[in-house]
């Protein structure tokens, strides 16, 4: 069906140039926040037909013209737990590299982690999280096990000078063990810091949280990993992602993860819903005043570029209001 875009207010339109990373704040909030932009992994990992590669390659070319600063290409799991990622080796040399623009990969393992060097990525993701069930589910070890095969992936990453990011999962919530102490997060994230991850991203996976939940959760963390290195990735079922980021923010987070559209689900968590749009985070940090580099025009064209591949709906509240159907 045939869209037609109304008119941007003049000052978000204006938002495009800044890329940035800095943790300085202004009053209680960032003067800059980084998005760490994950809809072509953790959007479209979950979708049930097969994504056209040359579709994803599109996808993460017009996000890198958007301005996002990290786009989240792939992953290098085990095609037979999440054929939709199988291609991985494609889209990561198929993809325009802009220069500025990191694009990491997830690595379950040191398989994985070999296979994403070889096919050039330059920095990857690790994900581990704070429920033992959850962990079993989707990478099929226990949380120590998952921490051992980490540090394998750490190892050849520093000898590699690779980056690696570490996610923890079920930070608010897990679908098999319910609810899930702060200091267990805590005690998971200070692992995977204290072994070398540079970023730890806590993850509400299943989008049960709530700011009350987020500021219990962050507090216990930030006593054991430096709120610089600390970001947030929030899902949006329960429609709390961008409060529950708005309060990460305010304790001082300043690097987020959203999906472009809203997409996204753990396939191995039943229920989750997609993240928090991209279009949405960019908007609200506009009206916040806070810098993120991104061009929001350019981020609705991919949104909508991505919609249209899908056959589906925008999650995105920012561009069902920018959009006449
Ligand atoms: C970790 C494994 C591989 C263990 O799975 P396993 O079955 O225990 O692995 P295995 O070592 O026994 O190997 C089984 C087969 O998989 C192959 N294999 C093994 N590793 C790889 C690899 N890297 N790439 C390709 N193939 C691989 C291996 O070679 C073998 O092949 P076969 O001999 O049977 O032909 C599996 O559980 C897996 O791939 N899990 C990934 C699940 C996943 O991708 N989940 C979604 C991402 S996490 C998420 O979305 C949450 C997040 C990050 O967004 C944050 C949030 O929202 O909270």
């Amino acid at each position: 069906m045939a869209t037609v875009r109304r008119e941007l207010p003049r000052r978000l339109v204006g938002l495009a140039s800044l890329r940035a990373v800095s943790t300085s704040s202004v009053g209680t909030f960032p003067k800059r926040v980084k998005i760490v932009e994950v809809g072509p992994r953790d959007g479209l990992q979950n979708e049930k037909n097969i994504v056209p590669t040359p579709v994803k390659i599109k996808l993460i070319d017009m996000l890198s013209e958007a301005g996002l600063p990290v786009i989240e290409a792939t992953s290098f799991v085990s095609p037979k737990w999440v054929p939709q990622m199988a291609d991985h080796t494609e889209v990561l040399k198929g993809i325009q590299k802009f220069p500025g623009i990191n694009y990491p990969v997830l690595t379950p393992n040191f398989k994985g982690f070999q296979a994403a060097v070889a096919a050039g990525a330059k920095e990857v993701s690790i994900f581990g999280a704070a429920s033992e069930l959850f962990t079993k589910k989707n990478i099929n070890c226990s949380i120590d096990e998952s921490v051992r095969r980490f540090s394998d992936i750490l190892q050849a990453a520093r000898a590699t000078s690779i980056p690696v990011r570490g996610y923890v999962s079920c930070v608010l919530g897990c679908p098999y063990e319910g609810k899930i102490s702060p200091a267990k997060v805590a005690e998971v994230a200070k692992k995977m810091y204290s072994m070398g991850c540079y970023e730890i991203s806590l993850g509400d996976t299943i989008g049960v949280g709530t700011p009350g939940g987020m500021k219990d959760m962050l507090s216990a963390v930030m006593y054991e990993v430096p709120v610089a290195a600390l970001a947030v990735h929030c899902h949006d079922t329960y429609g709390q992602a961008l409060a529950n980021t708005l309060m990460a923010l305010q304790m001082g987070v300043s690097v987020v993860d959203s999906s472009v559209a809203g997409l996204g689900g753990c396939p191995y968590a039943q229920g989750a819903s997609g993240n928090l749009a991209t279009e949405d985070l960019v908007y609200m940090l506009a009206g916040l005043g806070i810098h993120t580099g991104v061009n929001l025009q350019k981020l609705l064209e991919a949104g909508t570029f991505i919609c249209q591949a899908l056959n589906r709906k925008t999650s995105s509240k920012v561009a069902q209001a920018t959009c006449k159907l």
